[in-house]
């Protein structure tokens, strides 16, 4: 017999686990007239799953060859639910332009990290904080460069200390995600919040602890996931101290407008913005204090990733670091430290987006969940499937990018522009560019998060000689993470101070 503690946690589990088995079934007797990759059959398609985890690239690059012309999605097989995907790039144009109502960026999203327990959708789901990003931040990128570039100067001389002629070894991936994220909270909460070391290291923490308390929540059945979170949790602890960084801030700042009123000069940063759009609506200061922590959520290591992602490939092809350097001097004599500095670095800009092609964040990206039974170009997709973006076929389609696709050219971009007259940036979004999304929810941060990122290769460029601390110089690793794709997390790079600088 088992004991009662025993019998508390295998009862729910057992009936939860032939519940998912009995929905699993159910699902894929939906999803019957989508092809699959791999098996079908239910029990059959867990074996594919396995396959899938084990070698994603080579799992989806296989399984298109069997694709039959005309087929417009095919279903892949996850181990907790099937994934539909486009069988072409074209296809997900309809996706990604599909009304909320009806495909659901959201209800993805709350799936994927639980987000009404770890961030407080029920409170700050509205997501108000896409206006100001999109309209506010990307107008004023010109204005706050200054202060971004004086932070990043900073930031770097902080996380890399180096003595004269020194060489010194750091293991890359810790270090920049502080100073991504004391960079990104210059223009988030502004000085001197950004540069505190604790409240750097509670936002690197909170992302942190929302991965891991999504997957734990998952497997649980929702009507235990409440009481899980309030029990276990360190996201409302993380809340907390995060209120007690912010609340002073937003109470100065409000003291300081009663008392100078018309004459008070509003901080230009998201946290003001935000507070004005609660003001509005009479909320109370901790939407803005969510709202804060989900951006940063959604910008730390997604930066951190994509340029670690950059410099790796840059420093295991170091015949592209003259050229950088050229072009970066060049700019930087004409403009100064600008935004038009930067916009006009064509090869740098060429070379992060051939970096973000081809080292992309796993197999999908763009998820969708059909809130209600509902067709795609005359495609039934049932309520509760997960439709999603291919990046595996948008970014290495060979019919798009030609026979040398999985070849890293960092001129690619600049070539397709001579040739066809068409300029595709690092922020330009497509069926085949997926790294930002696509269409209606397109990640409206990926023109700070590209300039952020060209001035951080820029400087690291001009300021550092930099190697990578391995026996033949050969580009770390990545790793994947079930169906995600992440750089090599202890990778070291080799710093020393240019002579000129
Ligand atoms: C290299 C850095 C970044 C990458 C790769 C990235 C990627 C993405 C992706 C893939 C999406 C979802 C798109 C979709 O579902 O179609 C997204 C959404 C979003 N991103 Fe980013 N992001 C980055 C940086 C940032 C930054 C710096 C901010 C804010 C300061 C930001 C704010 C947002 C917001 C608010 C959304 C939700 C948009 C919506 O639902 O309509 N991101 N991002």
């Amino acid at each position: 017999m088992l004991e009662g503690t025993q019998a508390a946690v295998i009862v729910p589990l057992s009936a939860w686990l032939i519940y998912s088995l009995v929905r699993a079934f159910g699902q894929t007797r939906k999803l019957d007239h989508i092809p699959s990759i791999g098996f079908s059959d239910p029990i059959l398609s867990y074996w594919s799953a396995l396959q899938f985890l084990i070698d994603p690239i080579g799992f989806l690059r296989r399984g298109w060859e069997t694709i039959q012309p005309g087929t417009k999605f095919v279903k892949v097989p996850g181990l907790t639910r099937w994934i539909v995907m486009p069988a072409v790039p074209e296809q997900y144009k309809e996706v990604a332009g599909a009304p909320d109502r009806s495909l659901s960026a959201d209800m993805a999203g709350n799936e994927f990290l639980q987000g009404e327990f770890t961030m407080y959708f029920k409170e700050v789901g509205d997501h108000l904080q896409i206006g100001p990003i999109r309209h506010n931040l990307t107008r004023s990128l010109g204005d706050l460069l200054p202060s971004v570039h004086e932070e990043a100067v900073l930031a770097l001389e902080d996380a890399f200390p180096l003595k004269e002629n020194e060489w010194k070894s750091y293991v890359f991936m810790p270090s920049l995600l502080k100073v991504v994220t004391r960079i990104s909270n210059r223009v988030l909460v502004g000085l001197p919040l950004c540069r505190d070391p604790e409240y750097i290291d509670s936002n690197v923490h909170y992302a942190t602890a929302v991965f891991v308390e999504s997957y734990l929540l998952y497997v649980l059945p929702y009507s235990l996931r409440g009481y899980a979170h309030r029990l276990f949790s360190p996201i409302p602890g993380i809340v907390n101290r995060m209120t007690n960084w912010m609340q002073p801030l937003i109470d100065a700042r409000r003291e300081e407008k009663a008392k100078l009123g018309q004459s008070w000069e509003q901080p230009q940063d998201v946290l003001s913005w935000l507070m004005d759009i609660a003001e509005e609506r009479g909320r109370a200061d901790r939407d803005p204090i969510l709202r804060i922590m989900g951006l940063n959520f959604g910008s730390i290591h997604t930066t951190s990733i994509t340029f670690t992602n950059a410099l790796y490939s840059l420093l295991s092809r170091p015949q592209y670091i003259d050229p950088l350097r050229e072009e970066i001097d060049e700019c930087i004599q004409e403009e100064g430290w600008t935004k038009a500095a930067l916009d006009k670095m064509s090869l740098l800009d060429s070379f992060l987006k051939e970096s973000m092609r081809l080292d992309f964040f796993g197999v999908y990206i763009g998820q969708r969940m059909a809130v209600e039974d509902c067709t795609v170009s005359g495609i039934p997709i049932p309520k509760g499937t997960l439709v999603t973006a291919s990046l595996v076929d948008g970014h290495l389609n060979r019919e798009i990018w030609g026979p040398d696709g999985d070849e890293f050219d960092p001129y690619r971009f600049i070539s397709m522009e001579k040739e066809t007259g068409r300029r595709i940036t690092s922020v330009t979004t497509s069926i085949s560019s997926l790294t930002f999304g696509h269409g209606r929810h397109a990640c409206p941060g990926r023109f700070f998060a590209t300039q952020e990122m060209k001035l951080m290769l820029a400087l690291f460029l001009q300021t550092y000689d930099m190697k990578l601390d391995n026996k033949d110089g050969a580009r770390p690793k990545n790793m994947w993470v079930g169906l995600s794709c992440v750089p090599n997390q202890s990778a070291s790079i080799m710093f020393r101070k240019r002579a000129r600088v």
